[in-house]
């Protein structure tokens, strides 16, 4: 697990980060979300080490991260760092080099990469030659090809195009899937919120909601729920529930516990046909604009 302890980091006495803590969990995606500005830039160059903090550590499963740590991880800055003239599949076999790998190793997972990633037919290109969205994909080959031991990817999804998401997605999550932590920050909140298990929500340099998206829910709504029967007046007079909104067969209610919410099930039931019960979710959406006010 990687873990972001109490890090704050002031540039010319602005702080952009305060106090500052979240968990990465190993084989979980988790989103890094907040607007232009917030602070993620900053918080994920200080868990690569290019950036120090003004206090706080990072840790890696619960001890000060290292410089070995980072050496194996996989990075993807805001500011994409490959080479423009040099093909693309060279460039992938010299960065697995770089980090150990035999030159057969870097080449095989090259291949593998390009293939998943669609771009097996440009490998041979250089990278100035490739479009911005297959540049894009060049660039998430070369955080990946090490076979990273964590991943941390400033805006990956920025700039492709709905399918080159998916294809990018899937990679992704082989990596979480074979127990590495995978960070990836986003402005677009509907793409995290399809994608990641979990997420940290910043603004103004502070964390103000983190964890699973149901657990962020659970959080920061009274759970709602809504029934379609014959005539739901009755459930006004449930102990336990608020009506928020009424209309002959219609209702929207909160109650104190899901107790409350089953009597009103059971009730409805035993009156005759329920069209259909469930809770009512919030969207992420709505929360974000709240927390980060
Ligand atoms: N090297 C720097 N020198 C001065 N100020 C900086 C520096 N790096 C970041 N900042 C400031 O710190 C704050 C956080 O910036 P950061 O780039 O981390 O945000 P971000 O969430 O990544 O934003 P974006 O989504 O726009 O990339 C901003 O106010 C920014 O101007």
């Amino acid at each position: 697990m990687l873990s972001i302890h109490a890090i704050s980091r002031s540039f010319k006495g602005k702080q952009a980060l305060k106090d500052v803590s979240f968990d990465v969990h190993d084989g979980l995606m988790t989103g890094f979300v907040g607007a232009n500005g917030a602070g993620k830039t900053t918080a994920m160059r200080i868990i690569l080490g290019v950036l120090a903090a003004d206090s706080g550590e990072v840790r890696v499963d619960g001890r000060p991260i290292t410089a070995d740590d980072r050496a194996q991880f996989g990075y993807m800055p805001e500011e994409r760092g490959l080479y423009p003239k040099m093909q693309v599949h060279e460039q992938l076999v010299y960065l697995g080099r770089l980090h150990g790998m035999s030159g057969a190793d870097a080449a095989m997972r090259a291949d593998l990469l390009l293939e998943q990633l669609g771009l097996a037919e440009r490998s041979r290109d250089t990278l100035e030659s490739l479009s911005l969205g297959n540049q894009q994909r060049a660039q998430i080959a070369a955080a990946l090809v090490h076979e990273p031991t964590a991943l941390v990817l400033d805006e990956p999804f920025s700039g492709l195009d709905p399918m080159a998401v998916e294809v990018t997605l899937e990679v992704l999550r082989d990596v979480a899937r074979a127990g590495a932590p995978v960070l990836f920050s986003s402005h677009q909140l509907d793409v995290v919120e399809r994608l990641c298990d979990s997420l940290v929500i910043l603004a103004h340099g502070e964390v103000r909601a983190a964890g699973t998206r149901d657990e962020i829910r659970a959080a920061h709504t009274r759970p709602e729920w809504v029934l379609e029967t014959g005539d739901a007046g009755f459930v006004r007079g449930i102990a336990g529930i608020e009506v928020l909104e009424f209309d002959g067969g219609h209702v929207r209610f909160t109650a104190d516990d899901p107790e409350a919410a089953d009597r009103v099930l059971r009730e409805a039931i035993e009156r005759g046909a329920v069209r259909s019960f469930a809770p009512s979710i919030r969207p992420l959406n709505e929360i974000f604009q709240e927390v980060v006010r």
